[in-house]
């Protein structure tokens, strides 16, 4: 996206705001040109005490006229600065829980193939990092802009008013040091750029060394990871020394050039004030204006680097808000009146890229209450199959049916209504057991909750943790064992009490004893239900109704277990080499 486009569409964000924007950049213009009109009357205060000295005559009126008007800038120059201070504070709050409510909308209609395609730590990235730095870009650049080109311009105003011909020293220099820093700038950005790609490189090398720990002591690997680290550090030291001290001479040169600039207009000025051309006070006002003049052109060419940053983040942000959603839900979506848990593949053919099929055309009848065992190799389709069935991914032709109604005819919520899922992955959130198995269903009981315990075979267990059902669980809920996770989100799939049931390779990395109880638990929550289980063991699925074969995306076989191993084919080889 270009830059431009990526700056209009953050202005559009403001639009909402026009009236109160033009208030906030009008009291930033007020507020800089009280400020900026500051030294012309200090300067007046000077001659007036000049003159009150040189003719002995004390102009008392003029000078509680002159003081009394300073205050009064001041005053009203702060006074319109904390306006516009609190004014762009409340606008870019608002514009930026715009964005992020925007973004958050976003992530709940984004086609599932994106987060396939973006890491989670991006995408979090992107609604933290990146609102922020546009955040500080709108909330302190923005009016910084207009108050630097007011005071440059006020600035000029008055030196031009007081001694044109003064005026000609700040307005060559200021160009000069800002081309001396120009040139220096472009040196440091080289080394720079340098540095963060090898700070990237280092932290990459850093991470994988620490989250491989073990790997690197088994392979007796620390030597060599310490040298490559010293490698890394001493290029990172070098580049970092360079940039560094190349960018530390810009200060130094652009000061110099101004303050060589500012030594010349006080060696005239005083030239010109002894020779009497122009007022000693005038003077002071003109060298309080030299120093001020540099000051705004160091000031944005400062704020270019933060203007970067913010287009960066737009572009991602705007990356997020534009990428392709899922297929919204028809106008008037179709409930079915059927809850008996039937499912249909109708000549299915899928692929997640559009050049590839990996279902050729799957055809399927599941009769309510069954029980589907699917195997296969990995990589066969087995997950797929899932997704295509809860409608995570579209399929490209044919349809899928629950209880008689497309799936693509009814709302999500009614379909995934319909589905209870245990996976391998136990989602648990933080809060109380009580809670994570009440979230199933709203308004549940206690009563309720310690019935789907009983079921889940998790009751047990429950009771002797500290606190029992109003034990904190901690993020990820590490403070229980997997198998005691595994249970609980059994006994939230029962809670739920769904007519389908999906189970995703739900008894690995257990205890035998704990996997009686999670099978036991299976078994209950399966029970009247059409189910879909994917197993790798197959000892878990000897009395599944339908075993379905996977490989290559397609079913190869189906049946069930006796009728498979007298096939004698890809099935009956798997189990035999399973269980010889
Ligand atoms: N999000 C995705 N984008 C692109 N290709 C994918 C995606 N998910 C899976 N695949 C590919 O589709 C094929 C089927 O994958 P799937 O996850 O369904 O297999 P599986 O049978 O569940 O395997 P496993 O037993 O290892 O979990 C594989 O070749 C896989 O690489």
């Amino acid at each position: 996206m270009k830059n431009t486009t990526i700056f209009k569409r953050l202005l559009r964000y403001l639009k909402a705001y026009r009236m109160k924007v033009c208030l906030v950049l009008l009291s930033a213009v007020i507020s800089t040109a009280f400020m900026v009109l500051a030294p012309f009357l200090v300067g007046k205060v000077t001659t007036t005490l000049f003159e009150s000295i040189a003719e002995g005559v004390f102009y008392w009126e003029t000078l509680i006229w002159l003081l009394a008007g300073l205050v009064v800038l001041y005053l009203v120059s702060q006074l319109f600065s904390f306006l516009q201070g609190f004014g762009m504070a409340k606008i870019t709050a608002n514009v930026m829980q715009t964005l992020r409510r925007e973004i958050d909308e976003k992530m709940h209609h984004l086609k599932l193939d994106y987060y396939d395609t973006h890491t989670h730590g991006d995408i979090l990235s992107v609604i933290t990092n990146d609102v922020d730095t546009i955040n500080n870009t709108i909330s302190q650049n923005l009016t910084a802009v207009v108050t630097q080109v007011t005071t440059a311009i006020g600035v000029l105003v008055m030196m031009l008013m007081i001694s044109p011909k003064l005026s000609f020293i700040p307005i060559i220099m200021v160009p000069l040091s800002l081309l001396s820093a120009a040139g220096v700038m472009r040196a440091s950005e080289k080394y720079y750029g340098e540095q963060q790609d090898l700070l990237g490189k280092l932290n990459g090398y850093v991470e994988e060394m620490y989250n491989g720990q073990s790997v690197v002591q088994t392979f007796n690997y620390q030597e060599r990871a310490k040298s490559r680290f010293a490698q890394l550090n001493e290029a990172l030291k070098t580049s970092s020394r360079k940039a560094e001290t190349t960018a530390g001479a810009i200060s130094p040169i652009t000061t110099l050039v101004n303050d060589l600039g500012y030594v010349l207009c006080a060696a005239i000025g005083c030239l010109w004030a002894i020779a009497g051309k122009i007022a000693v006070g005038n003077v002071q006002a003109m060298l309080e204006y030299t120093w001020r003049f540099a000051e705004p052109f160091s000031a944005i060419a400062g704020m270019i680097g933060s203007f970067g940053a913010a287009v960066a983040a737009g572009n991602r942000i705007f990356g997020l808000l534009d990428a392709e959603e899922e297929i919204p839900d028809r106008e008037q979506c179709v409930t079915p009146s059927d809850h008996s848990g039937r499912v249909t593949f109708e000549n299915v053919k899928f692929g997640y890229t559009q050049d590839h099929l990996l279902m050729n055309g799957i055809n399927l009848t599941v009769q309510p209450g069954q029980k589907v065992a699917v195997v296969g190799p990995t990589g066969a389709g087995k997950t797929t199959l899932i997704n295509l069935l809860m409608r995570f991914y579209e399929v490209n032709e044919g349809a899928i049916k629950v209880d008689g109604v497309k799936i693509t005819d009814m709302s999500r919520k009614e379909l995934r209504d319909r589905f209870g899922m245990v996976l391998q992955d136990t989602w648990l959130f933080e809060g109380t057991i009580g809670e994570n198995i009440g979230y199933a269903k709203e308004h549940m009981n206690k009563e309720e909750i310690v019935e789907a315990a009983r079921s889940a075979c998790a009751h047990s267990f429950i009771k002797t943790l500290p606190g029992s059902y109003d034990m904190v669980l901690s993020k990820g809920a590490e403070n229980i064992s997997q198998g005691e996770r595994q249970l609980l989100t059994i006994a939230r799939a029962i809670a739920s009490d769904p007519e389908i049931m999906i189970l995703d390779e739900a008894t690995s990395n257990v205890d035998t004893h704990t996997e009686v109880l999670i099978q036991k638990a299976m078994a209950e929550l399966m029970k009247g239900r059409t189910s879909f289980v994917i197993a790798h063991r197959l000892s878990t699925i000897r009395d599944a109704d339908m075993i379905l074969y996977m490989e290559d995306g397609d079913i190869k076989e189906v049946g069930n277990h006796e009728e498979l191993m007298r096939k004698n084919g890809k099935y009956a080889a798997l189990y035999l080499s399973q269980f010889g």
